[in-house]
């Protein structure tokens, strides 16, 4: 598990680091630039072309270590741009170095001159230290006219700590350097973690340049980034049977949308729910009925009892309109999964500001449904949700819209987001494009109603169900590349057999 931290956090170890720990900063920022060249050295040839982005902060003086240290092992075909009017005294020294040691290098002012548009464009890496923890608001001047520049090139573009441009303030709609890698110093950020901005930072890897432990394990982290692989789940009982499993009831499924709830019930099955029951409407029943065999189908009325059930899966494929029996159901305050029309159903309640008292609640939106939810709570504010919204205010408002529903929210997007399972936000990065297929959704609400049926504490039963959704889709894309819902469900039940312990 890594910490999430902010650029100010970070910022904060690196002085505590040099005024606590008495480690000098040049020493610091020389072990950084080892610590990066060392990680890429392996990959990178010595007749590429190399250009160094430097800005005038110590994330300009890293990129200049790293260039001398290549320099050092025969990587002669290199150039640093050098840009910035204040220069920190640590990267003045590695100016001064870099100076004496015969670097090629290129002073800009506030214009790109020809030679750095085709050193640019010809380059094989582009190293990018223009800022790091120490960016100020959106790029602005000649930094954001080369990272534009750099953004166009064909090299493997490196970001040093942080690619330029993105911050804990910054919308990720600003311009920002496109890296490929990002070496980032310490902990990582939780500003690679917006929605919109984790693609941009390519691979990750976290480098220590000799931060003092106690310092990076003390920190007050934004987040923490949770990988499925890690995550464990208990084993069940050799005793266990089918009552002993989980009774889950599927409530969704209508004529418009016949698919979803039968994914959600092969889920759960798959995940060990024991028993499945369906609620849809009439002109689903037959098909439903027939196709799904294991499955109990019932046409869905006011006056279902579902006092039986040990979890309640509400809004796969329910269509419109069901906001008063969504009340209903929540006043059987049984441990209850809210995805798609469901979710939609319980923004209409809270827009007519009804806060419907419910027990266990755990809810599964997309971006999109996350937006119409958070606007029904706080107004306007919430429209940029997960869009042009900056990192902290993400990370802030979904954590604050959990609390005010008293709900954990498991947020669906490249990555996922869970707010109200711990602390703080806990994301978890499959990065696995093969997932996102229709139906997955559906697939995952499944997955979390059967652990709750399984009386899998609400937290777990997030990070759990969240991870075995996840590795459901890695073991599928490693055998199969790309695939449909039907067949993902057939990887869940070795994705949860390699979980158990
Ligand atoms: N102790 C060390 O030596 C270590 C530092 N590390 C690296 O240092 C940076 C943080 O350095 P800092 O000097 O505080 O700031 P930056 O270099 O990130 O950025 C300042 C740089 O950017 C310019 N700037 C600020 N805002 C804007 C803006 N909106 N548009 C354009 N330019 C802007 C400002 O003028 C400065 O030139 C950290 O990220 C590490 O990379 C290492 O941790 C190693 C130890």
């Amino acid at each position: 598990m890594d910490q999430l931290v902010s650029s100010a956090a970070m910022a904060t170890i690196d002085s505590d680091a040099q005024l606590q720990y008495k480690i000098p900063g040049l020493s610091l920022m020389e072990t950084a630039g080892f610590k990066i060249w060392a990680s890429l050295a392996a990959e990178i040839h010595k007749e590429q072309h190399l250009v160094f982005l430097c800005g005038g902060g110590n994330n300009g003086g890293d990129a200049l270590v790293v260039a001398r240290l290549a320099f050092d092992q025969g990587y002669v075909n290199q150039v640093c741009i050098l840009i910035g009017n204040h220069i920190s005294p640590s990267c003045a020294v590695q100016r001064e170095i870099i100076q004496a040691y015969g670097l090629p290098s290129i002073m800009l002012g506030d214009e790109i001159s020809p030679q750095v548009t085709r050193a640019l464009l010809d380059a094989g890496v582009v190293f990018d230290g223009i800022a790091g923890t120490g960016l100020k608001g959106p790029l602005q001047g000649i930094s954001k006219t080369l990272v534009a520049l750099a953004n166009k090139s064909k090299a493997l573009r490196v970001a040093i700590d942080i690619p330029s441009g993105l911050g804990d303030m910054i919308s990720p709609d600003e311009i920002h350097f496109l890296a490929d890698r990002t070496c980032t110093l310490g902990l990582s950020k939780a500003a690679f973690y917006h929605p919109l901005s984790r693609n941009d930072c390519g691979q990750i890897e976290i480098l220590n340049p000799s931060f003092p432990a106690r310092l990076l394990e003390n920190v007050q982290a934004e987040g923490k980034l949770i990988d499925p692989k890690e995550v464990k789940m208990h084993a069940l009982s050799s005793a266990a049977f089918k009552n002993s499993r989980g009774h889950v009831a599927i409530i969704g499924g209508s004529k418009s949308y016949t698919g979803a709830v039968r994914l959600s019930a092969r889920a759960a099955f798959s995940s060990r729910a024991g028993l499945v029951t369906l609620f849809c409407d009439q002109e689903v029943f037959q098909l439903a009925a027939t196709e799904s065999p294991s499955v109990m189908v019932k046409t869905l009325s006011e006056n279902d009892d579902f006092s039986p059930f040990n979890a309640l899966l509400v809004g796969p494929g329910w269509g419109k309109g069901r906001e008063s029996l969504l009340e209903k159901l929540f006043l059987t305050k049984k441990p209850m999964v809210l995805d798609a029309d469901g979710i939609k159903a319980y923004a209409n309640l809270l827009k007519d500001k009804k806060r419907p008292p419910h027990g266990p609640l755990l809810l599964t939106p997309h971006l999109g449904e996350l937006r119409e939810l958070a606007f029904s709570v706080f107004g306007d504010q919430a429209l940029s949700l997960g869009k042009q919204d900056t990192p902290e205010a993400f990370f802030s408002m979904t954590r604050k819209l959990s609390r005010e529903l008293d709900a954990i929210l498991i947020m669906k997007s490249s990555l996922v987001h869970i707010a109200g399972a711990a602390d703080q936000l806990i994301v978890m990065e499959g990065l696995n494009p093969s997932l996102g297929v229709a139906g997955s959704g559906d697939i995952l609400s499944g997955i979390i109603a059967a652990l709750l049926g399984n009386g899998i504490e609400l937290a777990q039963t997030a990070v759990i169900g969240s991870a075995i959704h996840q590795n459901a889709g890695r073991l599928a894309h490693e055998e199969l590349g790309y695939y449909d819902s039907e067949t993902l469900l057939g990887f869940i039940g070795k994705a949860v057999g390699e979980m158990e312990q």
